[in-house]
């Protein structure tokens, strides 16, 4: 499998490359040249594999330049129950991705078991093992600069933290992340980690990390990589735990189900988006979005437009407070024919901060050829859904799953199994948990405390060129 890039403009690379490169020179983002496609009786024979085997025979199609053997162990290496058990239910813990029944046809899939405590560490795990093993294969260095609006930032520190050749530069967002996320970063002492507020929101973060890739000079002269789910391999792992939640529920291989997803960045939905163009028999992926309902919109009138600063707002589910969903390029591209002339033209207008509106043809394959539908949800939506699932069926679920339950509860058909992604634990956000149920949530042993530890990190202004100083000194 070779990669390509979404704006046209990408000579045909490899997986190594495209893992280390981060953005395609381009400013696209690198998708696979097709998707192979599972029948039935593929899907039959991966639905009985345990979680890494399962990982091995899906990634293995996109990798082409790490040899089977060693990409099936640095796998096995990273699914274990070990990693992806955080104190909840050890019996369940080498499922991986566990699957709880809520009622008929409505489930809710544990993603949310790594060692931050959000989905991301599903894929992040694996992404740390590639670059140690890639990066050792080749003898390079990597300078890995990113954005986060709190999960993603504590994931890729976990996974980098003391990683031979690997230094992370991560931006947030100053003073809007939940005091445990910001704790959970801002505690890490290793010297290959930098944490950066930035003063602004998640979008000019991620807008900063672009420039910096787009500055090809910058790029090659300071090695820089990504770990956003602008980087390939971030989302090809993600797209793993669709065919396992699907194969925890589906009364038969073949049938359909929906998939329910919290979103933001976008890339946790585009996985399901992939998932469902490998031939996962995926019915309708659910996208759920804050009161920064800008995939809402898109979804229901076709016209995607980010917002300015006077539309984003700091919510509840803080981890969705983005209005420019990088990943939805991948999906756009897919949508529209593959066609990277005008992929980039439509891209330039969302640069331009103007945005676009889908033809009335592609308008309607979204929903009826792709299966999106979407749903919003405000602060009094996501604290009455954490209070009807710890009633009706004893569980504690976080802010952001919240906005996905009453998504799902919108969009649910009686016949057709519907799972409810899982994001985070409830204990990454106590303050909302405490205003919905009146107590504090459960966290793990080890993270007691987390929030004494001292704190180490720098701030920036929304600058490209002083983010660019502060990498060029640090690293
Ligand atoms: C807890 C949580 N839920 C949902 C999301 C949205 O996911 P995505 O950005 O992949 O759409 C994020 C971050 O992105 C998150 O951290
Ligand atoms: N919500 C994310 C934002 C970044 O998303 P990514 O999937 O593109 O890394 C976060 O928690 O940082």
């Amino acid at each position: 499998m070779k990669y390509i890039s979404t704006r046209g403009g990408m000579a045909p690379q490899s997986f190594s490359d495209i893992l280390l490169g981060g953005l395609a020179p381009d400013g696209g983002l690198a998708i696979a040249e097709a998707y192979p496609r599972f029948g039935l009786d593929a899907l039959e024979r991966l639905s009985t594999l345990s979680y890494a085997d399962l990982a091995f025979q899906i990634i293995d199609h996109f990798v082409d330049d790490i040899p089977a053997a060693d990409l099936k162990a640095l796998i096995a290496r990273t699914y274990t129950a070990e990693v992806y058990c955080n104190g909840r239910d050890p019996a369940r813990a080498a499922e991986i991705t566990p699957v709880t029944r809520l009622e008929d046809n409505l489930y809710l899939q544990e993603l949310s078991n790594g060692p931050t405590l959000a989905f991301k560490d599903m894929a992040m795990q694996l992404l740390g093992n590639l670059f140690e093993y890639v990066l050792a294969h080749k003898g390079e260095t990597i300078n890995i600069v990113g954005a986060t609006s709190g999960d993603t930032g504590s994931a890729a520190e976990y996974a980098m933290r003391g990683k031979a050749g690997v230094n992370v530069v991560m931006l947030s967002p100053y003073g809007k992340m939940s005091p445990f996320q910001r704790a959970q970063m801002f505690s890490l002492q290793d010297a290959n980690i930098h944490n950066v507020a930035v003063k602004g929101f998640f979008d000019a973060c991620q807008d900063m990390v672009k420039a910096v890739n787009n500055d090809a000079a910058f790029k090659a002269e300071h090695k820089i990589g990504a770990v956003n789910s602008i980087n390939w391999g971030r989302v090809i792992a993600q797209v793993v735990y669709y065919f396992k939640g699907y194969f925890a529920v589906a009364k038969k291989v073949g049938d359909p189900v929906d998939f329910c997803v919290p979103s933001g960045n976008f890339g946790n939905v585009c996985a399901g988006h992939i998932a469902r163009q490998l031939g996962l028999p995926i019915r309708h992926l659910v996208v759920a979005t804050n009161e920064n309902d800008v995939l809402d919109e898109f979804f229901k009138t076709g016209r995607y437009q980010p917002r300015g600063l006077d539309r984003t707002y700091e919510t509840s589910s803080p981890s969705m407070d983005i209005t420019k969903a990088s990943n939805l390029e991948r999906f756009v591209f897919d949508l529209i024919g593959r066609d990277g002339d005008e992929l980039a033209s439509l891209w330039q207008q969302v640069e331009k901060a103007d945005g676009f509106a889908l033809s009335e043809g592609d308008f309607k394959r979204m929903h009826d050829a792709y299966g999106f539908r979407s749903e919003k949800s405000t602060h009094a939506d996501r604290l009455a859904s954490i209070r009807e699932v710890a009633q009706k069926y004893g569980i504690q679920i976080d802010p952001h799953t919240a906005d996905g339950y009453k998504a799902a509860k919108a969009h649910r058909d009686a016949n057709v199994p519907m799972v409810i992604l899982e994001t985070a634990l409830p204990a990454k956000f106590e303050a909302t948990m405490v205003e919905a149920l009146g107590s504090q949530p459960q966290r793990p042993a080890h993270l007691v405390g987390l929030e004494d530890l001292p704190q180490r990190f720098d701030t920036l202004e929304a600058d490209v060129d002083a983010l660019k100083r502060y990498v060029a000194e640090r690293v």
